[in-house]
């Protein structure tokens, strides 16, 4: 029920994900729970990569602190050294911070829960004091060379803040027009037009390429769904195969294969702990008459009905009742002596008889009759399987040739 369940649910989800994929139209927002699942994807991704790239990240902010500040030492006007000093190193540990923050979200608690305000506040927050700090040097030229490092760096925020397009340029462009807010209420260098065109410019271009990565994400993304949904699909048809490859169709019990390989196994665990095994072989006698008097279909629910008598007899979890081939069944009873093998034997007879199946032509009774055989061993290394069997048949033939209707116990 559940599995029926689950897979009808896992063929409407794949239907969905290939007419999403056939529509093109994957640039679009997916319905919720896809939403979030590739909401996910992206954040994994980028979260790995930050953790990839941390030893390379960190070497080189310190490589660019270096540079930067030797640039700002060597190509200064000595008027105005000291204040461009002391901006460059302003903004190289607020961005050391935020860095630092950026680089340590995949080991902060809650991240799960608050990963967005993280990776928003950090993205934004850089791509903001960025911009701010391209208004704090008294010297225009070292305004005017950060605002390249501006466009640069808000083009790669859109790259890799691990947020989808429209969630990052919300968190940039706010910060864009909060830096503008603080730059001018401390009326610092400012040409408001300037400021709008390259922080404007910037985030076109972050959008644009992270627009166009996020459509192919998203392909890529609805393909491995797909890939991962057929995958859950064959390991399903594989069980059911496996399962229908164990199963005689006709009583729905286990099939000859399944008692040859349970059999084998259940030999080698009783040769272990030196345990008795025993098998009941049993067979529906006069069928043959049977199915001529009342036809094939008839003496097919009369061996339906004593597959049910017998799998209700047996109790413990490792018995096993089997169709072994025709009209004839056979139990395997791990752990069980001759006198318990013939206990079993009795009640699954008893149930038989209560099945009061009429057979007209049947010479020893009214009603369908089974003939039993059972055989019980505890198996030594030299002894093998084959023997507990062959002693059960031949306890069946016993049975035959005593009038039927009865139990044999191999000697
Ligand atoms: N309806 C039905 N009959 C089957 C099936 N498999 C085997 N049989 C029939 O079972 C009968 C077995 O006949 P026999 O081996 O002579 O056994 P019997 O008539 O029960 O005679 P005894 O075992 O000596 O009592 C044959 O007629 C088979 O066709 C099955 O799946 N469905």
């Amino acid at each position: 029920m559940t599995s029926s369940r689950s897979g009808g649910d896992r063929e409407s989800r794949i239907r969905d994900i290939q007419s999403l994929l056939a529509s093109n139209l994957q640039f679009r927002r997916f319905r919720p729970e896809l939403e979030e699942g590739f909401i996910a994807h992206v954040r994994d991704r980028a979260q790995r990569l930050s953790r990839d790239s941390l030893w390379i990240t960190i070497i080189m902010y310190l490589v660019t602190a270096v540079l930067g500040l030797w640039q700002v030492d060597r190509f200064s006007d000595p008027v105005y050294r000291d204040g461009n000093l002391a901006a460059m190193a302003w903004l190289l540990v607020v961005e050391g911070f935020l860095l630092a923050f950026v680089l340590s979200i995949p080991y902060l608690p809650g991240r799960e829960r608050f990963y967005r305000l993280y990776a928003s506040f950090s993205s934004g927050g850089a791509v903001g004091v960025l911009f701010y700090g391209a208004s704090l040097f008294p010297e225009p030229y070292f305004n005017v060379f950060i605002s390249y490092v501006v466009i640069l760096a808000t083009v790669v925020t859109y790259g890799v803040a691990g947020l989808v397009t429209r969630h990052t340029a919300v968190a940039c462009l706010a910060a864009v027009l909060l830096a503008i807010a603080a730059i001018r209420s401390q009326g610092l260098w400012l040409d408001l037009g300037y400021l709008l065109a390259y922080g404007g410019l910037a985030n076109a271009i972050g959008i644009l390429l992270s627009f166009l990565l996020e459509s192919r994400d998203r392909v890529t993304f609805l393909q491995s769904q797909l890939l991962a949904l057929e995958k859950d699909r064959l390991d399903e048809y594989a069980a059911e195969v496996e399962q229908l490859s164990r199963q005689d169709a006709l009583t729905g019990l286990a099939n000859r294969r399944c008692f040859d390989e349970t059999v084998t196994r259940e030999w080698g665990l009783a040769c272990r702990r030196q345990e008795s095994i025993a098998v009941i072989f049993l067979d529906v006698d006069f069928f043959k008459p049977y199915n001529d008097t009342y036809g094939h279909p008839a003496g097919d629910a009369v061996l339906r009905q004593v597959g049910r008598a017998l799998a209700a007899t047996v109790g413990r979890p490792a018995d096993l009742a089997a169709r072994y081939g025709g009209e004839e069944f056979v139990v395997l009873l791990p752990d069980t002596d001759l006198d318990g093998a013939h206990a079993i034997a009795e009640r699954m007879a008893a149930a038989i008889a209560a099945l009061a199946i009429p057979h007209g032509r049947s010479a020893v009774a009214e009603r369908i009759t089974v003939s039993m055989g059972v055989a019980a061993t505890t198996p030594t290394p030299d002894s093998v399987c084959g023997e507990l069997i062959d002693a059960a048949d031949q306890a069946v033939y016993a049975a035959k040739a005593a009038g039927r209707n009865r139990i044999v116990t191999a000697a």
